[in-house]
């Protein structure tokens, strides 16, 4: 174990803990900083900075303590090195952290799967047996999933293509288009630049086309983001129709077209503040729209574990009056006998089917169907999608 190695992965995991920064950015920030790690170096740290932070609460049981050097020293142990003497910390030694094993396995469950009390028992609350599972579940190390850009190539082509650079990739049998690397495998850079793969867990994958979209219509994606699923409506309609990919950070929007000039879906793709004359102007004119909302992204734990220590019960409360505005106010813009869809990223079923309820109390819709993405039952990220149908006006 090297040195350096070692104290940069905790200098990370502490500032996320202390500062709360975000795990991503500070582990991308650490690799750009650090040219020089070959690719063991980078999955040293890496492995070391989400475990220790997906296993927060476990292993501050092993080590008896809760600073950063402990839960880095009980992580080692179950990674199998030998803690270097240059290593100090408080708490446990390699054998009782071992030896302790045994026992965490007789904890409380928000011990044992490490999350907040508060967040286990809303868990529980909202989501009854279920829960142990999906719980279990977000705790799984997540494979890179990849769409396959049919505006520029085929999963065939993108197979091989990747195959050139050495990177083995497989088809997901029961979805189109959709392609998983081996465990512990990434895309470089240049890589995700190209345009003919992007990156998106195979349960997002799943939302777009429960549009259903048809070429030639207008779609609007209200909460576009930097467009994941606008790019992935884009192909699906063949670079033909218009979708006007919405949100209200123009940052994610600028962000979205320059992926757009990648994807070759500019010609279909066009941003939109979203606003209340943006609202306006484009009322009942949309033949689908997707609302893909703003949540606590509960459903992606197992690609950003440090959101657990991070989110707040009033955060989740937060996010379900924003749910609730954007059902409202962007509902207005689809024609009467089109079609909705409501998305999230959350297991909850307050930020999901209670909003839709809530919904359809007040609006002239029908539910159509609804595709919740388990966690436990697919391996993918959880997600919750609801497929809504504006009634025409009599
Ligand atoms: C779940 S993310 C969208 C992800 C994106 N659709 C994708 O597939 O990559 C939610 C988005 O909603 C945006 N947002 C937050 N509040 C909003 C609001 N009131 N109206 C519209 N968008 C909002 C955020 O900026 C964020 O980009």
């Amino acid at each position: 174990m090297h040195r350096l190695l070692a104290t940069s992965a905790a200098d990370i995991i502490h500032a996320v803990f202390e500062q709360r920064k975000v795990l991503d950015h500070s582990l991308a920030k650490a690799f750009q900083a650090n040219p020089k790690w070959g690719k063991r170096d980078r999955n040293f740290v890496a492995e070391t900075v989400f475990e220790v932070v997906r296993w927060r609460r476990a292993l501050a049981f092993l080590a008896q303590d809760e600073s950063t050097p402990a839960l880095c020293a009980a992580q080692w142990t179950r990674m199998g090195y030998d803690l270097p003497e240059w290593w100090q910390y408080d708490g446990s030694d390699a054998e009782t952290i071992k030896a302790r094993e045994a026992e965490l396995a007789e904890q409380p469950r928000a011990v044992r799967e490490s999350i907040p009390d508060w967040l286990d028992a809303l868990g529980s609350e909202e989501l009854g047996e279920s829960w142990d599972a999906e719980l279990a579940a977000l705790n799984q190390r997540a494979p890179v999933y990849l769409r396959v850009n049919t505006l520029k190539t085929s999963p065939a082509e993108a197979i091989d293509w990747l195959a050139s650079y050495h990177i083995p990739a497989h088809e997901v049998s029961e979805l189109p288009n959709t392609l998983v690397l081996n465990p512990g495998k990434t895309l470089p850079k240049s890589l995700r630049l190209d345009g003919r793969v992007e990156i998106q867990d195979a349960g997002s994958q799943m939302i777009a086309p429960l549009l259903e979209p048809q070429a030639n219509e207008c779609i609007i994606d209200t909460c576009a983001g930097a467009g994941g699923k606008s790019l992935h409506l884009a192909a699906l309609m063949r670079g033909k129709g218009k979708i006007v990919a919405m949100d209200i950070v123009p940052k994610k929007l600028q962000e979205l077209q320059r992926r757009a000039k990648r994807a070759r879906a500019t010609r279909t793709i066009e941003t939109q503040l979203i606003n209340p004359e943006a609202i306006a102007t484009y009322e009942s004119i949309a033949d689908r729209v997707l609302i893909d909302a703003p949540c606590s992204g509960l459903g992606t734990l197992k690609r950003q574990p440090d959101l657990k220590w991070r989110i707040k019960p009033a955060t989740i409360q937060r996010m379900r009056g924003i749910q609730q505005e954007c059902l409202q106010n962007y509902s207005t813009m689809l024609k009467p006998g089109g079609r909705l869809v409501y998305a999230t990223c959350s297991i909850l079923p307050s930020e999901n089917r209670q909003n839709v309820d809530h919904f359809l109390n007040n609006a002239p819709f029908k539910l159509i169907k609804e595709c919740p993405v388990s966690p436990a039952a697919t391996g993918y990220d959880g997600f919750y999608a609801a497929v809504l149908e504006k009634l025409p006006t009599s």
